[in-house]
């Protein structure tokens, strides 16, 4: 679904991504792991278009996005989510994912300062489009509470759904379990499984590795910006470059897991 070929982006002297060349099969669950400063989020930055890279392609579907601004990634089907939650905590949860949904639809200013008739049937349709995806995280009847009244697990849900309103082909979710307790995680495994189900396409970067291990189908290591390992996580888990590069990390002061728990090293080489 997605292919990336010898992508990389230099900040000055830093080459924070560096010739990374890899695919993302259509139907799974990817995860993107390495320890800290490894460039995970570097490398979501340059897929979602945030970030233009300074050498290499994105191709997605066959068609090529590297230089494409954000907007135009996310209207062919390439939504993400942030490693801090974005959403806006004063709004109703339904106002929420009606922002998601926004983005696909054409109605410009002008329209929505004129309450042009495109614009009431586009009004119409972000809500309907934002119901949905509240509908498929879980959150229908909390869709006319302020989304700041939910629990972290509610928010993180609704940050999903402003991703999925936009009805994407590919998500892209960025720590999605950071600050999440135990069982917040495995119902955050219950969905991520079920929406890949319902025939979406999962990439994520994790630190927790035991989400990692239990729902990733593909894992690609990136380590000094490189891609260091890829395969499953009974292979990834036992390749000794990956070893390497966790166990050193936290050798030299590499943050542990989320949260302090356990390191990802220890995680990684047992799972
Ligand atoms: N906009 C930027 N300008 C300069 N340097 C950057 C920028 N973004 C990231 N970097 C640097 O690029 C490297 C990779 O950072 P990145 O955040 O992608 O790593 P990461 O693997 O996501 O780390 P973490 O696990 O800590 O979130 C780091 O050295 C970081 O300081």
């Amino acid at each position: 679904m997605l292919e990336v070929e010898n992508l990389g982006i230099r900040f000055g002297g830093l080459h924070a991504v560096r010739d990374v060349t890899a695919t993302v099969p259509a139907g799974q669950i990817t995860a993107i792991i390495g320890p800290n400063g490894a460039g995970k989020s570097t490398f979501f930055n340059l897929i979602s278009g945030f970030y233009r890279p300074t050498t290499g392609t994105v191709r997605f579907q066959g068609e090529n996005l590297t230089r494409l601004p954000t907007h135009e990634v996310v209207a062919r089907g390439v939504a993400r989510t942030f490693q801090t939650t974005t959403i806006y905590r004063e709004l109703s949860v339904l106002d929420n994912a009606m922002i998601g949904h926004r983005v696909r639809t054409r109605a410009g200013l002008l329209d929505a300062l004129l309450r042009t008739p495109r614009e009431r049937r586009d009004v119409q349709g972000s809500r309907d489009g934002a119901m949905r995806a509240l509908d498929r995280v879980g959150l229908s009847r909390q869709a006319h509470l302020p989304a700041g009244a939910l629990t972290q697990e509610g928010q993180k849900r609704v940050g999903i759904a402003m991703a999925l309103a936009s009805e994407p082909k590919l998500l892209l979710l960025d720590e999605p379990a950071a600050g999440m307790n135990p069982e917040e995680t495995v119902n955050l495994m219950t969905l991520i499984r079920e929406l890949v189900a319902g025939g979406l396409t999962v990439t994520l970067v994790e630190h927790k590795m035991s989400l990692v291990m239990g729902l990733a189908d593909h894992i690609l290591v990136l380590h000094h910006g490189q891609l260091i390992a890829q395969g499953n996580p009974a292979q990834v888990s036992r390749d000794p470059a990956v070893i390497e590069a966790y166990l050193g990390s936290h050798a030299h002061g590499g943050q542990m897991g989320q949260d302090g728990q356990s390191t990802q090293g220890g995680e990684a080489a047992h799972a």
